[in-house]
């Protein structure tokens, strides 16, 4: 006999709530060798991130890759620490606390809103199951990653059905795929880029980089590759750029089968030898600041670039916190909210009233409730 997640009494009367879920990739806990390694180990044995065989996945994982790689990325997270820990967690708790208040404004009850990283913590159970003791009974799922990809939000879709599945009364769900081409979100970076040049002056040129991915996704149907692109084309043609004065690159790439292309740090050399002087960058694929735009970006290959010949790389932050962001998902999340009514008390009430009374009639007919 399978066993499902009891739903406690309780929740039969209480009111219907709707509650979100915002999820990002994770962090480790502390920037050591050991705390990175835990979160690598997780991370990396995720099927839908490295799609080799597992038993040939296991043998490089545990004989190579968690041998080496964590105390070099230790070393990395350790120059962007901060007194509150990671940038992405707590980039990520500021848009989590943001988008409760936005919502809250804007609606005539509390919406319960949880952060969740899919590796590390806070975890999605462990957030699920905040929102279950808050008796949200529908749920909308936002992965805080404006481009689809197999590797990040479908994980994030199949670790939360997983979870799910896994109740008695498995609660409503409304799950956001992607937000690439969303006219508040290209609004939003176009003016980050605007505002950021104002300030600090326009480079010769603007990078767009993504996080990469293997090629081979692309190849299997992964529509990554595709949103990143027209992403990119939608904020240079906001800003009225010439297509002389952009260009898109995929950085981070682990491995040494061929990733999505072309390859930052190679434009940034080519660039650097050719004379192109100051440059920007940004990261439109990350709606936080993390080690892949704060270290990687900004740090490595401002100096590769420099070393390359290349004058200074500036980079534009990721919106984070900013009010237009918050405002942005905010409208996301209430538009997918969209026909999901709004318990009111007087609902409740009829509510545990009925609840109250079927346990009754359940009692008398000799039902265990
Ligand atoms: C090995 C394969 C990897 C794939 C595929 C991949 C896809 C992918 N990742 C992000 C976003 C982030 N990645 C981050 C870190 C990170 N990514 C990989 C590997 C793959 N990513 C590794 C090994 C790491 C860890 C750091 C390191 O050791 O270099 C992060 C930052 C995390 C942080 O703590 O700051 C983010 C965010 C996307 C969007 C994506 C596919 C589209
Ligand atoms: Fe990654
Ligand atoms: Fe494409």
């Amino acid at each position: 006999m399978p066993r499902y997640l009891a739903t406690p009494a309780y929740a039969h009367g209480a009111p219907h709530r709707s509650g979100v879920l915002l999820v990002n990739l994770g962090t480790p806990d502390a920037p050591t060798t050991a705390a990175v390694r835990r979160y690598l180990r997780q991370f990396l044995s995720d099927p839908r991130v490295v799609e080799v065989p597992r038993a040939l996945w296991w043998l490089i994982l545990n004989g190579y890759i968690l041998r080496t790689r964590p105390a070099k990325s230790a070393a990395a997270y350790k120059k962007i620490w901060t007194d509150r820990g990671s940038p992405l967690l707590l980039h990520c708790q500021d848009i989590a606390a943001g988008v409760a208040e936005k919502l809250a404004g804007s609606l005539s009850q509390s919406v319960p809103v949880e952060l969740a990283m899919s590796y590390g913590e806070p975890s999605i159970a462990s957030a699920l199951k905040r929102l279950h003791e808050q008796h949200v009974r529908r749920i909308v799922v936002l992965p805080l990653y404006p481009q689809y990809s197999n590797t990040t939000t479908g994980s994030v879709f199949a670790d939360v059905s997983t979870l799910l599945s896994g109740r008695r009364w498995v609660p409503e769900l409304r799950f956001i795929n992607h937000y690439h081409d969303a006219t508040g979100y290209i609004t939003a970076l176009a003016d980050s880029i605007r505002d950021y040049r104002a300030r600090e002056g326009a480079g010769r040129h603007l990078l767009f980089s993504f996080h990469g991915l293997p090629q081979r996704m692309l190849l299997d149907g992964d529509p990554y590759h595709c949103q990143c692109q027209k992403t990119a084309r939608l904020v240079a043609s906001a800003l009225e750029l010439d297509d002389s004065e952009w260009t898109v690159g995929f950085q981070s790439r682990v491995g040494r089968e061929p990733w999505l292309q072309p390859y930052t740090d190679e434009l940034l050399r080519r660039w650097g030898k050719d004379g192109y002087g100051d440059i920007d960058v940004v990261c439109p694929g990350f709606s936080a600041d993390c080690l892949e735009t704060l270290e990687e970006i900004s740090l490595q290959n401002a100096e590769l670039y420099a070393a390359a010949g290349g004058g200074q790389l500036r980079y534009i932050p990721a919106l984070n916190a900013r009010d237009d962001h918050i405002a942005f998902l905010s409208e996301l999340l209430l538009n997918t909210m969209g026909g999901w009514p709004e318990a009111s008390s007087a609902d409740a009430a009829t509510l545990a009233n009925d609840h109250e009374k079927s346990r009754t009639r359940a009692r008398a007919m000799g039902a265990k409730t």
